[in-house]
């Protein structure tokens, strides 16, 4: 599914989180948005997702306008938890067959043995990484459309995060699941990713194709979000 930002606006009370933003996310591919704390990535993607809506401007899923329904269609792996601590992982899978249709639970048990979570454990036992797998079983058991990644190494420790974007190299659907990712693990995911969007202060700075960054212009994507990075830093483009 294509989706459109169009002139979008988010503030909370004076703060901008989201100034006058535009930008197209085609079907199929795998984004990555980068940027510093409090630029605005998780905002971005609460607007995709249906949690919230912007104060001017407008997002579109499919040319459809976003509503609360749009989680029917996306599978969203939010940067906080939304769990119910008495459950246990299996409660909670079982829970997630019955609020969404596209639920595929053998792909859920799959992804468990994978990533080693004892299925009886009970949420409020499970340490902050283990919570942090469950959250990607949940996203990455949905047969969706549109699959939205915030933070999804958060509390990952480093020897199992190589393995897990494999799982997730496995897990997605190629060529028709557009997949954005909100990350600052960036050469970590680099290997994946098809397009990568910068994002400052509210603000869309740059929008590249992965291999013409490598090919054409010879750049890591952390090179080049460290480039736009510093960019910003010595013209202060800046404009609060
Ligand atoms: N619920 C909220 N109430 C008030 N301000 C908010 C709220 N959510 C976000 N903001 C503000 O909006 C801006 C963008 O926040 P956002 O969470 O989108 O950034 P981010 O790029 O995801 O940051 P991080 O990398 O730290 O997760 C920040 O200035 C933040 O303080």
């Amino acid at each position: 599914m294509t989706i459109e930002l169009k002139n979008v606006t988010k503030k909370y009370g004076k703060e901008f989180s989201l100034k006058n933003t535009s930008m197209t996310f085609e079907k199929g591919k795998i984004y990555g948005l980068l940027g510093p704390n409090g630029s605005g990535k998780s905002t971005t993607l609460k607007m995709i997702g249906g949690l919230v809506y912007p104060n001017s401007g407008e997002i579109l899923v499919n040319g459809k306008k976003v509503t609360r329904k749009i989680s029917q269609t996306v599978a969203y792996l939010t940067e906080s938890d939304m769990f119910y601590d008495p459950f246990t992982v299996k409660d909670m899978i079982q829970f997630y067959q019955s609020q969404f249709s596209d639920f595929n639970m053998d792909k859920a048990l799959l992804l468990l043995t994978e990533l080693k979570l004892d299925r009886s454990k009970k949420i409020k036992q499970l340490s902050k990484g283990n919570r942090g797998r469950l959250k990607l079983v949940l996203a990455l058991a949905r047969k969706t459309s549109v699959l939205l990644l915030d933070e999804p190494f958060s509390g990952l420790d480093p020897m199992v995060r190589d393995s897990i974007v494999k799982s997730l190299l496995s897990y997605i659907d190629f060529g028709e699941q557009t997949v954005i990712m909100a990350t600052h693990e960036i050469n970590e995911i680099e290997p994946l990713l098809d397009e990568v969007v910068a994002i400052y202060n509210g603000k869309i700075l740059g929008h590249k194709n992965v291999e013409d960054l490598r090919e054409k212009e010879g750049l890591s994507v952390l090179k080049w979000f460290k480039q736009e990075m510093e960019y910003i830093d010595t013209k202060g483009r800046e404009e609060k």
